[in-house]
């Protein structure tokens, strides 16, 4: 069995084996990123771990279920959504999350910033994004939350996201639940990568910083979980490989590494047209690497049937830049030239995965940074969405289909008082187009086999009370190599993994465990033990979690989340005036009071609403000059109407 791997040439591979790898290997472009469809396996035998697992979710428990990579998470995830669309009948009962858009896809989920709303939080303050309309009106609504990938999320993201929900999902007559009374399934395993905490930046008042892990939350402790542990492992057969990844995944056998690394030294080649998925630790090293494979690419393609004026060669498409100063318009020099240095000085500029430069060419492998919404809905094109450049439309062309499309809303509805949401696309995608330099846009089809052109979007990075970077750029990066921080969650069967800059917890092991077997696994670089890091806390929960401990690790404490919640967010207006004088339809109320109907329940509707801060208590709140006022179970909202109060 030992002998079996140790050959370093290619000749270890007969006939039969060459082709059933040939076979492993296209069958693996077809899952790469996606694991697989349960509908396409709707035979599946489930273990009795994942049987369990299921009972829990049907009984209405809040479920963590865990295990090494390859235990059937996803697919186990796959199961319980089957079983929840068919007692769940309408859509947005269930809201399917991932950290990452690559995570989310095998399970038609999306991720959790677009989920929620919330987009990449930069303070604490973002996390009021969830009470826009439809935002909170969809986390009402819903029964059930999954997360996959549970180890990318921090406790801090997660106990600001539970506060936020279960605030939108109680009134002020509930007793709140954790998590608004939402049943939770969580799916991930921890020793596996871990979300990137920010550097503190003194300028940003309540910044957030991703701290600590998803387990370490009040609120996962509030949630009172039900935990399972996967123990069978699918994706790799080889009994001694599974054993030295799991050396690797607990830091108990770092010298697994070196034995995995002796064993797969070899060169993985070309096969039936196909390399190996390339893995690097750094996004530099991915870049570097997919240069290369584009410079080998032929520089001049026929490009026969692509619409319009093709580029039948590489196309430079640079990138708009542009800072936006909080005293741009002021006359304070001084300050303008501080805010400018801050703001050109950003991290942003170099760490934007969207790069300043990109040259593309047809037949290049290229990675979407954007989740793209196509016919006003989400679609299966997500951040990490892998697909290749078939051609080229030119901007002139672009900017005339728009147009035209536009001209088709007005002329079928007539004049309007609101633009159409579609309308609104429509012109926000014309005005990205005549800001932006580019001159061709790419074709790609993508994986799932659509052909989308890949317009211009834009990339914002706001710095509290100085400003903000925007850059106008193509959502594609090269992706002939990808990061091991990218290919979480996914499956390879053929794959290069360069043990270089290894800098995180979990990193090797998540980048070794992607290979079915050592047979389409190439490892490069030194294998040096101490890239083998795993995190003690991680140690210690699930030496805890296997003395079936109910609170396994301490809980982190965070600073009271600060929800910044606009007036339009609480205060719609309602068809009934509650103030303390009138009970008259609003439009004829003298007092105008406004407010969220739905966060009143109705009892407080028929009940005085009195003035805050002030001293003379108990006045109608239209008459206080604070311009808060309380309802009588001490529910505060702002009067929307300041001038009469
Ligand atoms: N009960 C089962 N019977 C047969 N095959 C299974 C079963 N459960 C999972 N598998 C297979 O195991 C492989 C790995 O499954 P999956 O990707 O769901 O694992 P995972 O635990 O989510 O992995 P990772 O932690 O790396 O994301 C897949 O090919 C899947 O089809």
């Amino acid at each position: 069995m030992e002998e079996e791997f140790v050959d370093a040439s290619y000749d270890w591979l007969d006939d039969e084996s060459m082709s059933a790898m040939v076979d492993e290997v296209e069958n693996s472009l077809q899952e790469v990123g996606t694991k697989v469809e349960v509908s396409q396996q709707p035979t599946i035998a489930l273990t009795p771990e994942q049987q369990l697992v299921l009972d829990l979710v049907r009984s209405g428990k809040n479920v963590f279920f865990t295990g090494s990579g390859g235990t059937g998470k996803t697919l186990l995830l796959q199961q319980i959504l089957r079983f929840l669309s068919g007692k769940y009948k309408e859509a947005g009962d269930v809201v399917i999350t991932a950290p990452t858009g690559i995570a989310a896809i095998p399970i038609g989920g999306s991720t959790i910033h677009s989920a929620t709303g919330i987009g990449i939080p930069r303070t604490s303050e973002d996390f009021s994004r969830m009470w826009k309309k439809p935002n909170r009106k969809k986390w009402r609504r819903a029964e059930v939350w999954i997360i996959d990938e549970i180890s990318m999320v921090s406790a801090e993201m997660l106990e600001y996201l539970e506060q936020t929900i279960t605030k939108i999902r109680t009134t002020s007559m509930e007793v709140p639940q954790p998590f608004g009374g939402l049943q939770v399934i969580f799916a991930g395993d921890f020793f596996q990568l871990q979300p990137v905490q920010e550097r503190p930046n003194p300028r940003i008042s309540n910044q957030f910083l991703n701290r600590g892990l998803a387990f370490e939350a009040p609120a996962w402790h509030r949630a009172n979980l039900e935990t399972v542990i996967l123990k069978n492992i699918f994706r790799q057969g080889d009994g001694n490989f599974v054993k030295m990844l799991n050396g690797i995944r607990t830091g108990e056998n770092p010298a697994a590494l070196e034995d995995i690394a002796k064993r797969c030294s070899r060169e993985l080649y070309e096969v039936a047209g196909i390399k190996p998925t390339v893995l690097y630790s750094k996004n530099k090293d991915a870049d570097d690497y997919n240069l290369k494979e584009l410079n080998a690419l032929p520089d001049e393609v026929d490009v026969l049937w692509i619409e319009s004026q093709p580029a039948k060669q590489p196309v430079v498409l640079v990138a708009d830049d542009n800072i936006v100063t909080l005293t741009m318009e002021t006359n304070d020099p001084v300050l303008y030239r501080q805010e400018l240095s801050v703001l050109e000085g950003a991290e942003f500029w170099k760490s934007c995965l969207a790069l300043k430069e990109i040259t593309l060419k047809i037949g290049a492998q290229v990675m979407l940074l954007r989740n793209l919404e196509l016919a006003g809905r989400e679609s299966d094109l997500v951040n990490g969405s892998r697909g290749v450049v078939i051609g080229w439309k030119s901007k002139q062309e672009k900017l005339v289909a728009l147009q035209r499309k536009v001209e088709q809303f007005k002329s079928a509805d007539g004049p309007k008082l609101k633009t159409h949401p579609e309308e609104a696309k429509l012109l926000s995608a014309i005005g990205k187009l005549k800001l932006s330099s580019i001159e061709f846009i790419p074709i790609v089809a993508f994986r799932n086999g659509r052909s989308i052109e890949c317009d211009p979007e834009l990339f914002e990075y706001p710095i509290l009370n100085v400003g903000e970077c925007r850059r106008l750029q193509v959502p594609l990066k090269l992706a002939w190599a990808i990061t091991i921080h990218k290919c979480q969650g996914m499956t390879l069967d053929y794959v290069k993994v360069h043990l270089k800059d290894i800098f995180a917890e979990g990193q090797v092991y998540v980048a070794l465990s992607r290979a079915r077997s050592m047979n389409g696994l190439q490892v490069i670089g030194h294998a040096s033990r101490s890239y083998v890091k795993v995190n003690p806390k991680v140690v210690e929960f699930y030496k805890a979690l296997a003395r079936k401990e109910v609170h396994p690790v301490p809980q982190l404490r965070f600073p009271d989340l600060v929800l910044n919640f606009s007036e339009e967010a609480i205060v719609e207006p309602v068809r009934k005036c509650t103030s303390s004088t009138s009970g008259k339809p609003f439009e004829k109320c003298p007092e105008n009071v406004f407010w969220d109907k739905k966060l009143l329940p109705k009892e407080e509707l028929l009940l005085p609403v009195i003035c805050y801060h002030c001293s003379k208590k108990g006045h109608p709140a239209w008459a206080c000059t604070s311009g808060n006022f309380v309802t009588n179970s001490m529910r505060i909202f702002t009067c929307l109407n300041l001038a009469r109060c």
